[in-house]
């Protein structure tokens, strides 16, 4: 592809015809979807993982990610016709394939500092497989100036002509949930090579990925600037909505209804308040320009921080909710639904659930989580139980972090009136007997 004599058509038609092979680097909840679909149009895809069970599942026809509408046809359908394998051999993968997309975890460390070490490590050993004509697709979300000053250098040195090999950074809009159809379309396709020549590859292919409009960006830079500014929009924005469902009770009116109704001009578009911000995308993405610049940012500085403060925010509206009772909150029952960061997403990373469990571990309180989605809450201190075992647990209160669709079966008519904080406006529990607190309602709270 990249270099290539061939004509545009000719490129397409052998993209398509399955004569361009095609590797996905990291199978995860994007990497599962992005390769089927990558599958689903080239019919040469292989798919690499460190997770043997990873890849062992998908062999076998099954999706590794759940929750995902069509995902698990799609896999079975894919693999099944031979347009899709999976393996744990990177080279072997890299030295057949000649698109690589690569869509491994970009994360942070203690510091809050960019941790790329998968993604360096990854670049190199596809380096030493490339062949003339191969290009690298970045999908991870990384700094801006990641491919030009880090991963470019790193295949350059292992291959013989760099002047033959082509890189991209094509960033991933997806959503949990909605993955193939975001993949498939929802959204235009930002793409930015770190040469002429690596862009408009990656336009050919992701021409033929998406149904949607493709938008080549000048360069790699500002592809990942445009990544990571739409997450820092996101974070601030969220971060606003907290800030003022804070002044709610000051105001004493209902903050999200306001916001909803100030939304309903086009040039307002304030997202919703709530208990935190979690996932490995949007608490991250602010780092990732704070690590790359000297200049101060204090709006994107300031956002990060009030995000981070809603999980005490809540604590300390359960705290003055229950010192109205005589339960303190030293001994207390507290149950916790929802430790994921988002509802039906079988994630934790960054997740608000955290700070909520340490802080009333920290205070005392005898915690049980609840969360039928997350597949280890070992992270969590506290004592698990489920939803239909909730109303025989004698609860002095409960916090809602993320609103699973289980949680409609909660019984809370069941349940002895308790104190319950709504991280997510979510409940309704009016006249339920329970005093009830949610995040950004100001109404009836002194
Ligand atoms: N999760 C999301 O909503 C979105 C994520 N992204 C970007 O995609 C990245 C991946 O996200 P997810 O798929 O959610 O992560 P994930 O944690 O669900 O999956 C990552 C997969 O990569 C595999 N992996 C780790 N190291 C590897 C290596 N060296 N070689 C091959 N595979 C390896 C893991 O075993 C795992 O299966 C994120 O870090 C972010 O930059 C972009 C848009 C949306
Ligand atoms: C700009 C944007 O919408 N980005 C999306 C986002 O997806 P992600 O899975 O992180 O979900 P999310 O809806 O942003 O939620 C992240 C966190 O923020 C919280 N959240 C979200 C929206 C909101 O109004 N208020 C709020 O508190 C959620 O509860 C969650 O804890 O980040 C993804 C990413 O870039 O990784 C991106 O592909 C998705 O399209």
């Amino acid at each position: 592809m990249y270099g290539s004599g061939a004509t545009p058509d000719e490129q397409r038609r052998a993209f398509t015809d399955g004569q361009v092979p095609v590797a996905v680097y990291g199978l995860g909840k994007m990497g599962v979807p992005l390769a089927a679909v990558y599958a689903s149009v080239t019919g040469n895809v292989t798919g690499v993982d460190i997770s043997e069970s990873v890849v062992g599942t998908i062999n076998d026809g099954r999706s590794p990610v759940e929750n995902e509408p069509g995902l698990e046809a799609e896999i079975e359908r894919t693999v099944s016709s031979g347009a899709l394998s999976a393996t744990t051999d990177v080279e072997e993968a890299a030295a057949d394939a000649s698109v690589h997309v690569v869509i491994v975890p970009t994360l942070l460390d203690d510091q809050d500092v960019p941790d790329l070490s998968t993604l360096t490590t990854l670049t190199r050993d596809i380096g030493m497989q490339l062949d003339p004509g191969d290009i690298v697709v970045v999908e991870s979300t990384v700094p801006p100036g990641t491919c030009a000053e880090t991963l470019w250098p790193i295949l350059r040195r292992s291959v013989p002509d760099p002047e033959s090999v082509g890189l991209a950074f094509c960033p991933e809009r997806t959503m949990s949930g909605r993955a193939l159809q975001d993949i498939r379309g929802a959204y235009p396709k930002i793409v930015g090579g770190i040469d002429d020549e690596s862009t408009r590859v990656a336009e050919l292919v992701y021409g033929e990925i998406t149904t949607n409009d493709v938008h080549a960006a000048p360069d790699a830079r500002t592809a990942e600037c445009v990544k990571v500014f739409e997450g820092i929009y996101r974070d601030v924005n969220i971060a606003l909505a907290n800030e003022l469902a804070t002044v709610a009770p000051e105001l004493g009116v209902d903050v999200p209804e306001a916001i909803e109704l100030a939304n309903t001009q086009p040039f307002c578009d304030i997202h919703r308040p709530g208990i935190g911000v979690g996932g490995h995308c949007i608490p991250v993405y602010p780092y990732f320009l704070l690590d790359s610049i000297e200049t101060s940012a204090p709006i994107v500085r300031m956002a990060r921080q009030i995000n981070d403060s809603m999980p005490l925010y809540a604590i300390e509206q359960l705290r003055e909710a229950m010192d109205g009772s005589d339960h303190p909150l030293f001994g207390a029952n507290v149950a916790v639904l929802g430790v994921t960061y988002r509802p039906d997403v079988d994630e934790v990373r960054y997740s608000p659930a955290f700070s909520v469990v340490r802080d009333l571990n920290q205070l005392g309180a005898n915690v049980y989580l609840v969360d039928p989605v997350c597949s280890d809450l070992s992270p969590f201190e506290g004592t698990p139980t489920s939803v239909d075992k909730l109303h025989r647990l004698d609860l002095d209160a409960a916090v809602l972090v993320t609103d699973h669709s289980a949680f409609d079966r909660v019984r809370w008519d069941r349940m002895d009136p308790m104190v319950v904080v709504d991280g997510r406006q979510a409940l309704t529990l009016t006249g339920s007997g329970h005093t009830v607190r949610t995040i950004g309602d100001g109404r009836g709270v002194e």
